[in-house]
Order: structure tokens, then C-alpha cells, then sequence
């Protein structure tokens, strides 16, 4: 099959959903509810490298073989504006000012082993944290007065930050913008803070548009209502309810 969907094709079994993280299956079965009928199963693939939808319709390509039949996989990143889709250490910098950031899903469906894969893409909007003012100026302060043990220790703390996960979600502070110790030099630094349970990725320093909480910090299913990964499988769910696939019925 490519391209063109065949309306109310029977699948030989239930969609398997390819993932390694419980966490995203949680969300996938909350927001999927019986809509679709699923198994989960973790399989190694290959990182793959590229633009996103490609990577993720080469994955499903690659699990339909292995599954020999329907596979759903999912791919999500968090990408900065400022450093338009592209990671990279200059361009944090640049990130460091702008925090405006979108959340992104890309999920695809093989239909089987030898079927053009579907991607269904969904995005929400919004920006890395809030600036923690007072620690901001606090620091500020510091820098001001030349407190050259504190800035020291600063730096010393923020050495070797870059775009790791971890790392995004304790601090967002480049080591770079912090002027060197007792030189009074002024910055525009700030802190900002992790917010909310730190058990799911980014979550933490997420915080969507027009929400003054970050995805932690706000109960599951509001999330579950805005999130990336809900617009995505709105798609995925949609495309389901056209096409009326079929189940077989003995291995459903
Ligand atoms: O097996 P797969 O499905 O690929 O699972 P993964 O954990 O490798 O997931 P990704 O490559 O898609 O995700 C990259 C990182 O983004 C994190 N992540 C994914 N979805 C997230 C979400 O909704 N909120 C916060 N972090 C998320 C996740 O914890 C990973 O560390
Ligand atoms: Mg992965």
C-alpha cells in the first residue's frame, strides 16, 4: 500500500506501539483510551539520524519488519526557537535569551512490513521555564559587588552545562554568559528553575503558552489535554476513524 488509504482494511492484529519509555506509554494509553486497540512492546532499533519525520518513518518502517505486522512509534523533542530546530553550542547563547520553545511528536503508522509509513505531527507551543527573578537578581548582585568566591563557585557549578538532559533540568545556564569571577561586569543572567515532579524528561522546564505551570507541575490530565503528544494522537485517532480499519478477529 502507498499513500492512498484503503477504507476499512482488516489488520491482521492490534497496532503495536514500539516504545523503551514507560512514561510516554502511560500518556499513550490515557489520551488513546479504547479508541485504538494496542499492545506496547520495546524493541532495539536504531538511532536514526535526520529530519524528524524521516527518522520516525524509518523507524516504523523498521518495527513493522520486526513485528511483522502494524506498528505505531513515536519520536519527541523539545526544539528551541532560537536555535532553529538545530542543537548546537553557539547557539545557546542565543537560546539563553530566547526561551521560546515548542514541544513536538512525531508519531508513524506502518500498516505492516511492506507499507508506506503515515506520520501525524502535533506541536505545542511554549517556552523553557520562567526567569526566577530573584535569583536573577541575586545574582546580579553578586556579580555587582564582586563577590568573586560566590561567582566562582557559580562557575564552577555551571561548568560544562550544555543541552543534556539532565542538566536542562536542573539549571538553564550557560557557562558562558557568566562573566568572569571580581570582574563586576554585567550580566543578564538568570536562573531558571526546575518546576514540578522531575520523573518525566523536560517536564520540568516546560512550561506550554498561556499556562504560568509547567508540564510537571500540572496534574497528568491537563497535559493530557494540551500536550504534543495529545494533538499528535488526535491526528493518529482521526486517521483511524476515516480509514474504519478492521480487526481480525481471531487475534484481536
Ligand atoms: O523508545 P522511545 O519511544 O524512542 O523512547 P525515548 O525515551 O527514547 O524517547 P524519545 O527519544 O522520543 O525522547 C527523547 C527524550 O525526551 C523525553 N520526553 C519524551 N516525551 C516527553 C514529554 O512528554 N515530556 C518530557 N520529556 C519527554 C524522553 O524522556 C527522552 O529522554
Ligand atoms: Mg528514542
Amino acid at each position: 500500500m502507498s499513500g492512498a488509504t484503503v477504507r476499512g482494511l482488516m489488520l491482521p492484529k492490534p497496532v503495536t506501539f514500539v516504545t523503551g519509555n514507560p512514561k510516554k506509554l502511560e500518556e499513550v494509553k490515557a489520551i488513546l483510551g479504547q479508541s485504538i486497540p494496542f499492545q506496547s512492546l520495546k524493541l532495539d532499533l536504531p538511532e536514526l539520524q535526520g529530519e524528524p519525520e524521516d527518522i520516525s518513518k524509518e523507524k516504523a518502517r523498521l518495527a513493522a519488519i520486526q513485528v511483522n505486522g502494524p506498528v505505531l512509534v513515536e519520536d519527541t523533542c523539545l526544539c528551541f526557537n532560537a536555535l532553529k530546530g538545530l542543537p548546537g553550542l553557539n547557539n545557546l547563547l542565543k537560546a539563553y535569551e530566547d526561551k521560546s520553545a515548542y514541544a513536538m511528536c512525531v508519531f508513524s503508522l506502518a500498516l505492516g512490513p511492506s507499507a508506506d509509513p503515515i506520520t501525524f505531527v502535533g506541536k505545542t507551543m511554549g517556552k523553557i521555564g520562567r526567569d526566577d527573578f530573584w535569583r536573577g537578581l541575586w545574582f546580579n548582585h553578586l556579580v555587582n559587588h564582586r563577590v568573586s568566591r560566590w561567582v566562582d563557585r557559580l562557575r564552577m557549578a555551571c561548568r560544562g552545562i550544555g543541552d543534556s538532559q539532565q542538566e536542562i533540568n536542573l539549571w538553564w545556564f550557560p557557562a558562558a554568559n557568566i562573566p568572569a569571577a571580581g570582574t563586576g561586569e554585567a550580566t543578564q543572567g538568570k536562573i531558571v528553575q526546575a518546576r514540578g515532579p522531575n520523573d518525566f524528561g523536560w517536564d520540568p522546564v516546560f512550561q506550554p503558552d498561556g499556562y504560568e505551570q509547567t508540564y510537571a507541575e500540572m496534574p497528568k490530565e491537563e497535559k493530557n489535554k494540551i500536550s504534543h503528544r495529545y494533538r499528535a494522537l488526535a491526528l493518529v485517532k482521526s486517521h483511524f476513524a476515516e480509514a474504519g480499519y478492521t480487526f481480525h478477529p481471531h487475534n484481536a
